[in-house]
């Protein structure tokens, strides 16, 4: 699924230059559940960029499928990650002023060119979280747990290849961060998704099969 070779990618920030990722060299197959940990700073995010095609490295090679993300235009990176990859977010990330229903549907705007089959899906993957009820309540109607659930159907309506989830559990509290794990792993058990996840919940980062920690830029795999 993915391959990186010696991905490094560099930031200047007030005349300095911060190296986030220090020659990553990394495979994640096709299925497979990763959690990423390591302290702040580490290079967790510019990572997940990295995989999510919304930005390139520095220097070395970013392999999704048969591409190298490095060297693609933004609009071909744009497109992939219209169509290959989904997104979930600590702060969820919803429109607040369109329905459960409306924010799945502006996952399929690109793609999708059919309204009425556009909503259909939508109302399908609602029902796919258990959310068919709240279809039609704008986020500040539902729970944080709930708006999590909006935003991983509108994450996998376009059924992606990868779901790539940045502490997606950060901002719920214990009985919502099950539910919201329980939900990620039976979607990812049921289509095959590879699943990369940031957390810093080692509770949760024990129920992925492989983790990775990064850490001055540099990954390594935890057993
Ligand atoms: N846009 C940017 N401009 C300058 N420096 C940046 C930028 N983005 C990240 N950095 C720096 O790169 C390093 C890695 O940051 P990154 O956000 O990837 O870490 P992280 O592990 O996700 O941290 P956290 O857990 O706090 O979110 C840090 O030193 C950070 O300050």
């Amino acid at each position: 699924m993915y391959e990186l070779a010696s991905v490094t990618k560099t930031y200047q920030h007030q005349g300095r230059s911060v190296r986030a990722l220090d020659g990553v060299d990394l495979t994640i197959r096709p299925g497979e559940m990763v959690a990423i940990q390591g302290p702040t700073g580490g290079g967790k995010s510019t990572l997940l960029q990295m995989l999510g095609a919304l930005d390139r490295p520095s220097s070395g090679s970013v392999h999704f499928g048969g591409d190298d993300l490095a060297r693609l235009s933004g609009s071909r990176l744009g497109r992939i990650r219209a169509t290959e990859i989904g997104f979930v977010f600590q702060n969820f990330n919803l429109i607040p002023t369109l329905t459960a229903a409306q924010n799945v549907e502006t996952a399929l705007v690109v793609t999708d060119g059919d309204r009425a089959g556009r909503a259909e899906k939508a109302r399908q993957a609602l029902a796919d979280v258990g959310l068919a009820e709240r279809a039609d309540h704008l986020p500040s109607e539902l729970s944080g747990g709930q708006q999590q659930r909006v935003a991983i159907a509108r994450a996998l309506v376009k059924r992606p290849s990868v779901l790539l989830a940045d502490e997606p559990t950060g901002n719920l509290d214990e009985a919502m961060r099950d539910d919201i794990m329980g939900l990620l792993e039976r979607q990812w058990g049921d289509v095959g998704l590879t699943l990369i996840m940031v957390t810093h919940d080692s509770s949760l980062a024990r129920r992925a099969q492989r983790r990775l920690r990064i850490d001055h830029g540099r990954v390594t795999e935890l057993t």
